[in-house]
């Protein structure tokens, strides 16, 4: 299959949570091509040495651009571990990240568990899994 794309986006209070799902499915994720908004993106790099290609930080933009890859159908999974505790700035630009991936028919795990059914699936960077896109 050609590169895999996935992005890793978590707010403050759940970054640790996510590195550590990151370090725990590192093989896969070493696998994939990987995008991220700013902060997250830093120190995923920074803790696990993985390439990852760095947007804006969320407040600032980055939510809106990966949801630009979602539309041009350059996004193949989302991890995207929200904070449901603490309210962000830019919640519309949150919302509107998770809309586009139910228009685009995009895999999305907003928590570690999903996320952890997500990677471990035998459909996961398979060509036998291309989900349908919407025709509209
Ligand atoms: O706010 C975010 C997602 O909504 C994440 O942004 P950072 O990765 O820059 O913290």
């Amino acid at each position: 299959m050609s590169e895999y794309t996935v992005a890793l986006v978590a707010h403050d209070h759940k970054k640790p949570e996510l590195l550590a799902w990151v370090n725990k499915h590192l093989a896969v994720m070493q696998r994939c091509k990987i995008v991220a908004t700013g902060t997250t993106g830093g120190l995923i790099a920074e803790e696990t040495g993985l390439e990852v290609t760095r947007y804006k930080s969320g407040p600032l933009g980055g939510d809106q651009q990966i949801g630009a890859l979602i539309a041009e159908n350059r996004l193949d999974a989302l991890f995207f571990f929200w904070d449901p505790l603490n309210p962000a700035p830019h919640d519309p630009d949150v919302k509107a990240l998770l809309r586009l991936c139910s228009v685009w028919n995009v895999p999305v795990a907003c928590n570690s568990a999903t996320a952890d059914l997500l990677v471990t699936s035998p459909l996961f960077l398979t060509e036998d899994y291309l989900p349908t896109k919407p025709n509209y």
